[in-house]
C-alpha cells in the first residue's frame, strides 16, 4: 500500500473516528448562552437514594406552540434545577440548538432530570420535552418509549388541534398515563370550559382531571408536579435482575464519541462495566455515565427506572441503534421491542455553490448527520451542479431546519434542489425506489417494461372552525384529495364549532406550498397532521428542462400528468426570468418524453461592438458585426449556456418557496 495514502487515510480516520481530541469545558453543540442560562446547580448526585418507587418518567406532548418548552422551563425552575431568570420568562432551556432558539420551535427531544421534594419524600423526575411539528413525530414516539406517563398540553385559547390528536393516540397506544393540562389560561381569549368539553368529547377525558396552568406566569405549576408524582406510575425494574438498558436516543460528541441516552429496565449500570448490544453484538466498556440535569452530570451508577446518558467508546454513530437493548457481556437477555426506523419522506440534492467546496460540504454533512440520525444520506453527482449529496428527510420543515443548521453551524454555501418524494417504479421483474427525478423513466408505458409507477399517499386530517370547512375542501381537491370526509368535533351552541376534515392526499402535494395555503386560506386557524398511508398507482411523468436543447439534470421534476401543462409553463417563465441573456438566442423548453410542453426564448444579448467607432467607417463597422455573428454562431454550435450557480440558486429557491 502506498505509504502516502496510508498516512492520509489514517489522518482522515483519526479526524472522524479515533483517538478523540481533548474535550472542552462545554458541550460543542450548546451555545454558551444556553449553558449560562441553564445554570447547572448540582455536580454530584447519589442515585442510590432513588429506587423505582421514587422515580417518575414522563414526556410533555402537544400540538406545536401549545407551550411544551415553556412548561419544561417552569418545572426545571420550580424544582431548583435551573435558576429562575426574572428577566426572561421564556428561557427555553431545553431548546439547545441555534435553529430552535431562532425559530422558537423544538426539533430535537431533550431529556432533563429533576429532584422534587413532596412532604417527606424526594423524587427523581425525568422529563422529556418533545417537538410538536408533524415532521418530528418519530422523536415523540421514541421519547414515549422511555416513559410511563405524558403531560398532554392543550392551548386554552386555540383548543384541540391536529397534532394534539396524534400525540394523544401515540401515548395511548403505548399505555401511558396521560395528565391532561390546559395551558395559557392567562390569555383573555382562553376558553377553558369549552376546551375541556372538546377534550371530553374527543379524548374521553373527564373535565375534572384537567389541570389549569399558565406556563408563562407559573400559575398552577406546583399542581402539575403533584400530579406527576401522584398519577404517573413508577417504572418497574429489578435491581438484582440482569442488566437491560433501552437505548432511545443518541448524539455525537467529537471528544467522547457516541453519547447514548438510555432507560434502565433491570440491573445496575456502572462505570467500567462491559456491555454488549443485542442489535450489533458489539462489545463496549462504559467510560462515563450520568444524568441530564439538564446538562450532563456524571454519576457512579444508573439504577432500574432511571434515565441517563452513557459514553462507551462507541466510535460510529451508526453503532447506536435507536431501540436497541444493551446488556452485560455474557448475560443472555430478551431484547425489548424496538422502533420502526425513521422513514425519509422528502428527498433533495444538496450541492456546494462552488464545486471546490465539496470536501467541506461532505465533512459538514457527515458531522451534522451524527447528531441527526433520521437523515438518509447518499452521494450523487449532477452534470450541472457537480458532486453533491441526496439527502432524505422526515418532511419539508426537517429539510429546511437541516439546511439552516448546515449554513449556521458549518458556514456552508449550498444549493438545494427541488424536494421530491420517494416513488416506486414497478418493472416487469423488479420494483425500484426513485428519490431522484433523473432516475425516473422517461416514458411510463405499460406495454413496455415499466408496468406502473406508484406515489406515496398520506392520510391527512385538518381541524378548522366550521366557516372555513368549504375552503379547506376546495384546497384539498385542488391537491388531488380522495376519500374526503368530515365530522364536527363539538356541538356547543356558542360561537363557531370546529370540524375535522379527513382525506387521503399524495405526499408530493403537501411538501411544497400546501401548509402555507392552508394557513392563509383559514386565516391561521387550521391545523394539519398526516400519517403514512402507503403507495398508490398514479399517472406521473418526468419533466425535463432544456436550455439551448440540452437537458439540465438538476432541474428535472416528477409531476402528475394533470399538472404538466401548468407546471411546465410556470417553470419555463421562471427560468426565463433568472437566466442571464447570452450572446446567442437560447430556447428554454419543458419537455415530457419527446413532447414540448412549454417554451420561452431568451433573446440574444447584442454587444455593441461598433461603440468605439465614430464617423463613416462603414466597412469597419460591418466587419465587426460579421465577426460578432461568427463568434455567436460558434457559441451556439457548442451549445453551452452560461448558467451561473447563482441563477441555479434563484431557480431552486423559488421552486422551494
Ligand atoms: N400567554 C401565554 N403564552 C404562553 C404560555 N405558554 C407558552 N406561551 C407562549 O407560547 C409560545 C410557544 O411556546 P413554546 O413553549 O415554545 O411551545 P412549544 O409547544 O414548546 O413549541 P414547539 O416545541 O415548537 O412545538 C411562546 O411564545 C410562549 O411564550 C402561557 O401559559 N401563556
Amino acid at each position: 500500500m502506498c505509504p502516502r495514502w496510508q498516512a492520509t487515510s489514517r489522518r482522515e480516520i483519526s479526524k472522524w473516528i479515533w483517538p478523540l481530541p481533548r474535550r472542552p469545558a462545554h458541550h460543542p453543540f450548546c451555545t454558551s448562552a444556553v449553558l449560562r442560562s441553564a445554570g447547572t446547580l448540582s455536580t454530584s448526585v447519589n442515585l442510590e437514594d432513588f429506587p423505582c418507587h421514587k422515580i417518575r418518567n414522563f414526556s410533555i406532548i402537544a400540538h406545536i406552540d401549545h407551550g411544551k418548552s415553556t412548561l419544561a422551563d417552569r418545572l426545571l425552575e420550580m424544582t431548583g434545577t435551573i435558576k429562575t431568570d426574572s428577566r426572561s420568562v421564556n428561557q427555553q432551556v431545553l431548546d439547545k440548538l441555534k435553529v430552535e432558539r431562532e425559530r422558537g420551535i423544538t426539533v430535537k427531544a431533550q431529556t432533563a432530570s429533576m429532584f422534587y421534594q413532596q412532604n417527606e419524600l424526594r423524587f427523581l423526575l425525568n422529563l422529556i420535552d418533545t417537538p410538536g411539528h408533524v415532521d418530528f413525530s418519530w422523536e415523540v414516539s421514541r421519547s414515549l418509549a422511555a416513559c410511563q406517563g405524558a403531560l398532554l398540553l392543550v392551548d386554552a385559547s386555540r383548543g384541540v388541534q391536529a397534532q394534539s390528536l396524534s400525540v394523544f393516540h401515540a401515548a395511548r397506544e403505548r399505555g401511558l398515563t396521560i395528565i391532561p393540562i390546559l395551558n395559557k389560561v392567562d390569555l383573555s381569549t382562553a376558553q377553558p370550559d369549552r376546551v375541556k368539553a372538546q377534550m371530553h368529547s374527543i379524548f374521553g377525558i373527564d373535565p375534572t382531571d384537567v389541570l389549569h396552568i399558565s406556563a408563562k406566569t407559573g400559575e398552577g405549576i406546583s399542581g402539575v408536579l403533584r400530579a406527576i408524582v401522584e398519577r404517573i406510575p413508577p417504572p418497574s425494574g429489578e435491581i438484582t435482575g440482569r442488566l437491560k438498558a433501552f437505548l432511545f436516543d443518541s448524539s455525537y460528541d467529537r471528544y467522547r464519541g457516541v453519547i447514548s441516552l438510555v432507560s434502565i429496565q433491570d440491573g445496575v449500570l456502572r462505570k467500567g462495566d462491559k456491555i454488549a448490544s443485542c442489535h450489533t453484538r458489539k462489545k463496549y466498556e462504559i467510560t462515563e455515565l450520568g444524568i441530564m440535569h439538564p446538562e450532563e452530570v456524571p454519576t457512579a451508577q444508573l439504577l432500574p427506572g432511571q434515565v441517563g446518558y452513557i459514553a462507551c467508546n462507541m466510535r460510529q454513530s451508526s453503532e447506536a441503534h435507536i431501540g436497541d437493548t444493551l446488556h452485560r457481556v455474557g448475560d443472555a437477555v430478551e431484547p425489548m421491542p424496538g422502533f420502526q426506523p425513521a422513514k425519509a419522506m422528502v428527498f433533495a440534492g444538496i450541492y456546494p455553490l462552488e464545486s471546490s467546496d465539496f470536501p467541506n460540504l461532505e465533512e459538514s454533512i457527515k458531522r451534522l448527520t451524527l447528531t441527526d440520525r433520521s437523515v438518509a444520506v447518499q452521494r450523487e453527482s449532477s452534470v450541472a451542479l457537480g458532486q453533491g449529496y441526496r439527502l432524505g428527510f422526515l418532511g419539508s420543515l426537517h429539510m429546511d431546519v437541516f439546511r439552516q443548521r448546515l449554513e449556521d453551524e458549518y458556514d456552508a454555501n449550498i444549493v438545494v434542489t427541488a424536494p421530491t418524494v420517494p416513488y416506486k417504479v414497478v418493472y416487469k421483474d423488479r420494483t425500484v425506489m426513485v428519490s431522484n427525478p433523473t432516475d425516473f423513466p422517461d416514458v411510463v408505458d405499460t406495454s413496455a417494461h415499466v408496468c406502473e409507477v406508484q406515489e406515496p399517499i398520506v392520510k391527512a386530517s385538518i381541524i378548522v372552525p366550521e366557516e372555513y370547512l368549504g375552503e379547506m375542501m376546495v384546497l384539498c381537491f385542488e391537491h388531488r384529495a380522495e376519500d374526503v370526509d368530515h365530522q364536527y368535533l363539538e356541538t356547543s351552541g356558542e360561537g363557531s364549532n370546529r370540524a375535522m376534515l379527513t382525506c387521503t392526499l399524495p405526499l408530493s402535494e403537501i411538501v411544497a406550498h400546501f401548509f402555507d395555503k392552508l394557513k392563509s386560506r383559514s386565516s391561521g386557524f387550521a391545523s394539519f397532521d398526516y400519517d403514512d398511508a402507503g403507495y398508490k398507482q398514479s399517472s406521473l411523468v418526468k419533466m425535463m428542462f432544456l436550455l439551448n436543447n440540452k437537458p439540465v439534470d438538476a432541474l428535472a421534476l416528477i409531476v402528475h400528468r394533470s399538472a404538466e401543462q401548468r407546471t411546465g409553463r410556470v417553470w419555463v417563465k421562471k427560468l426565463h426570468k433568472v437566466i442571464p441573456r447570452q450572446l446567442f438566442e437560447v430556447p428554454i423548453q419543458a419537455v415530457v418524453g419527446k413532447r414540448v410542453i412549454a417554451r420561452e426564448t431568451l433573446s440574444a444579448l447584442r454587444a455593441d461592438v461598433t461603440a468605439g467607432l465614430y464617423g463613416g467607417h462603414y466597412e469597419r463597422k460591418m466587419k465587426h458585426l460579421e465577426n460578432q455573428k461568427e463568434a455567436k454562431r460558434k457559441l451556439k454550435r457548442i451549445g453551452r449556456v452560461d448558467l451561473p450557480q447563482e441563477a441555479f440558486f434563484d431557480i431552486l429557491s423559488t421552486r422551494r418557496s
